[in-house]
């Protein structure tokens, strides 16, 4: 669905983002990318929605070099969740759904109300202006804006900011649910739980590069300490001990009275991160 082969982008002479990325996203995958402020996530991102022209290397989408898949045929075809909601402020989640309707064929077309029920919207405000509504609310009309038009692929900005942790799991549901109807969902985000929960694959880029691609599962098995945490009680005393491979395999065999808790040393996502950057993902 997108082939990515060495692509480039500056803003200026010296101004490199990205120095020679390569990845591919299969069709009905959810694939993550992750990286801090300024790495080039958006850069990439607007490069293939068509917002950013000026590319080296190449990128195709659907098949087709991004130098001419951006007419009116792909826009119908994709779906796009900015970070910073574009919606008229002056007009209902209503109104604001029927404009953008307007831009795809109605055999294509989801029925707006629905997909704002789906999503939770609270009733009493689809009439009122977009500007009365609180950031989550936002965050629930543009999805249902994204999802209009019913998208083969799908590029989600930071899906789940703004929205308390049940409408995050909410979220969540809907991108899954998405992709059980095939849709194939580019997800650049900030939130390691989101890509951990939601990612086939992820890719880290920092610094316009991209540091590390695979499974969420992979990327943890392998920098795993392979050792687990013990704490437990031993003559009226507590203690911690760490017992690694292949240590483990004889069981807790040191002496003990009673076992209080067991940790895996397994890392989270954003551990994995930090050890392939150096960087958290604040920045
Ligand atoms: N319009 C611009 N003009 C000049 N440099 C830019 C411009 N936009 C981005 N950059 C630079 O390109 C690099 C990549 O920026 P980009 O916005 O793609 O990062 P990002 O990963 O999306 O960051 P964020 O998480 O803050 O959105 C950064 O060094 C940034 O300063």
């Amino acid at each position: 669905m997108i082939e990515v082969k060495k692509l480039t982008f500056s803003y200026g002479k010296d101004k490199e983002a990205l120095h020679g990325l390569d990845f591919t996203v299969e069709e009905g995958e959810i694939f993550g990318f992750l990286g801090p402020n300024g790495s080039g996530k958006s850069t990439t991102q607007k490069l293939l929605t068509g917002i950013l022209k000026g590319h080296g290397g190449q990128a195709r989408l659907f098949g087709k070099d991004i130098g001419e898949v951006h007419n009116q045929e792909f826009f119908q075809k994709i779906g796009v969740l900015f970070e910073f909601p574009y919606l008229y402020a002056n007009l209902s989640a209503v109104d604001n759904l029927k404009y953008f309707s307007s831009f795809y064929p109605e055999n294509q077309l989801r029925d707006a109300e629905e997909l704002l029920e789906k999503l939770e919207f609270k009733r009493d405000f689809l009439k009122k202006p977009v500007a009365s509504y609180s950031k989550g609310m936002r965050q629930r009309v543009s999805m249902a804006r994204a999802l209009l038009g019913n998208p083969k692929l799908l590029f989600l900005d930071e899906p789940t900011s703004g929205l308390d942790p049940s409408g995050a799991v909410l979220f969540r549901k809907i991108i899954e649910d998405e992709r059980q109807k095939g849709t194939t969902v580019f997800l650049t985000t900030h939130n390691m739980q989101d890509a951990d929960l939601l990612c086939d694959r992820v890719a880290f880029i920092s610094g316009g590069n991209i540091v590390a691609l695979d499974t969420p599962k992979h990327l943890k098995e392998q920098n795993s300490s392979r050792s687990i945490a013990v704490s437990y009680l031993y003559q009226g005393k507590r203690e911690e001990k760490s017992l690694k491979f292949p240590e483990l395999e004889t069981g807790i065999s040191f002496p003990h009275d009673e076992i209080l808790s067991i940790h895996s040393g397994e890392p989270t996502l954003e551990d994995v991160f930090i050890r392939y950057t150096g960087r958290g993902l604040a920045g």
